[in-house]
């Protein structure tokens, strides 16, 4: 049976993914999107990856500075994840947070249940998509009450169990 984009979509609209702010910047600038195609790969070593549409306005930066930070957001950061997520001005996406500088000197967002700061160390093209495997050199880790889950096209707040 042939698979349209629509039915793929449709379908995928049902797989909850978390909802990520990557980050990068060096030579190339500043720059950040919103993604929910975010992996753990291996912990040995602490693998992730990242699928990034290349025809994304910000896939030229990524593809130049060779590192990014994966910033995994919480409940209450819907609206950061829209300005990153759309056709927003890249200075008027980073304006509307506080960020400090990761340890590969790409944004990591303060507020964020974790930031992994990464070197992108092999790109894997597939479609219209490249998938960044980056290997984690920092993680920051701030675990909050409640988490952000993409699902059925709309955010989603997770509780945390209680202890
Ligand atoms: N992996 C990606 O590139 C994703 C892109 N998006 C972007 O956000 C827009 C809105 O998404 P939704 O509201 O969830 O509705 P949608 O109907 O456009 O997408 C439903 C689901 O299909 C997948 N998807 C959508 N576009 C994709 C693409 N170009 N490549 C691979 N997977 C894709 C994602 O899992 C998405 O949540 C999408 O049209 C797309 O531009 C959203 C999620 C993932
Ligand atoms: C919830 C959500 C999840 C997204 N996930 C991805 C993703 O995993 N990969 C991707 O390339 N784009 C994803 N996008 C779309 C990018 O965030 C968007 O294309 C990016 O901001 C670049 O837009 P620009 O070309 O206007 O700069 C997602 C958007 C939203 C709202």
């Amino acid at each position: 049976m042939a698979i349209n984009q629509q039915t793929f979509r449709d379908a995928m609209a049902c797989v909850g993914a978390a909802v990520n702010i990557i980050t990068t910047d060096g030579e190339a600038g500043q720059a950040g999107f919103t993604a929910s195609a975010v992996c753990s790969v291996t912990d040995s070593p602490p693998t992730l990856l990242v699928c990034l549409n290349r025809a994304a306005s910000v896939w030229p930066v990524f593809n130049h500075n060779r590192a990014l930070c994966v910033n995994t957001l919480a409940a209450g950061q819907e609206g950061l994840s829209n300005l990153f997520g759309g056709k927003t001005a890249m200075a008027e996406r980073f304006a509307a947070a506080q960020w400090q500088t990761g340890e590969t000197g790409c944004p990591r967002l303060e507020g964020a249940l974790a930031s992994f700061d990464c070197h992108i160390n092999q790109v894997v093209s597939v479609g219209t998509h490249d998938i960044l495997f980056c290997e984690i050199k920092a993680i920051i880790h701030h675990p909050a009450p409640e988490g952000l889950v993409w699902f059925n096209r709309h955010y989603h707040t997770l509780m945390r169990p209680a202890c």
